[in-house]
């Protein structure tokens, strides 16, 4: 792993002196700066309570930074939606199918049925549920209900992906095929990815770059660019090279801490 180049040109998100105080006092982050460039796949990785979430939030515009300032270019696409976000629950509408579910970004944008229904439909395609378009959420596995939360945050073709511990509560074998499925997407796409975890193993897997948090206050304390080529799969899983990165960025993430 070699240190990553952080420069302003293409970058999709630029975030400059960014801080975040809850009305409760909490400075959940201090001075972040941080920024993407297009098509690249990020992890933010730290340990619980190091703010990774609440950057995240502050990116999706879903909180308003307490300090700095904030940029996301839209570089939009389809249905003009940039972003996509997928939380750590699937938060699935349980009376609807899953076509339906798929569909709700697309309904929202304007989009008829008739042109939404393909759409949400090739999308689930892609994520390997082909055939499950008229299953209930109740019917499906919990890798399936984050398959459908996948094709639901990528069927506007957004520039831009947001994950936050998306697989965090999933069995072992089930996290790894996402992963795999995961960067089969972004390799086919290309949007610029931004995924939080606490799994060193994950980050290592799915990342180009690594971002390491650590808390009170949330701050970046190291980032790693990881030049291990595509595609990751078991062979990369199973390989040297994977272990001894791994061991790599846990020691610097363990040096960042103790710092
Ligand atoms: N709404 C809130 N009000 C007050 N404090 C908050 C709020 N949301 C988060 N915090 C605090 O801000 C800090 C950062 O929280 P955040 O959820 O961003 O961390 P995280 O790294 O994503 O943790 P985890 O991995 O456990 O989700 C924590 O100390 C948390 O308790």
């Amino acid at each position: 792993m070699t240190e990553a180049a952080i420069s302003d040109g293409g970058a999709v998100i630029s975030v400059r002196k960014v801080s975040k105080r809850f009305p409760n006092g909490t400075l959940a982050l201090k001075a972040i700066d941080f920024d993407v460039p297009e098509g690249q796949f990020v992890s933010l990785l730290g340990p619980s309570g190091c703010g990774k979430s609440t950057l995240l939030r502050i990116i999706a515009e879903l909180t308003p930074p307490t300090g700095g300032t904030f940029r996301r270019v839209a570089h939009s696409g389809g249905a003009g939606v940039a972003l996509g976000f997928v939380f750590q629950e699937p938060t699935l509408m349980p009376w609807a199918s899953t076509l339906r579910n798929v569909m709700l970004p697309l309904m929202l944008a304007g989009i008829a049925d008739r042109d939404a229904e393909p759409r949400a439909a090739a999308m689930l395609k892609s994520v390997g549920l082909e055939g499950f378009e008229k299953a209930y959420p109740r019917e499906l596995s919990g890798g399936m209900k984050m398959r459908v939360s996948i094709a639901r945050a990528l069927v506007t073709k957004p520039r831009i992906l947001l994950m936050d511990e998306p697989f965090a509560a999933l069995d072992e074998i089930t996290r790894h095929r996402l992963n795999d499925d995961l960067i089969a997407l972004w390799e086919r796409e290309r949007f610029s990815a931004i995924f939080v975890t606490h799994s060193v193993l994950e980050s290592v897997y799915l990342a180009q770059r690594i971002v390491m948090m650590a808390a009170r206050p949330g701050r970046i304390v190291a980032d790693f660019a990881n030049a291990a080529p595509y595609p990751r799969d078991e062979l990369f899983r199973t390989s040297a090279e994977y272990a001894q990165l791994c061991r790599n960025a846990s020691q610097a993430l363990k040096q960042a801490m103790d710092a």
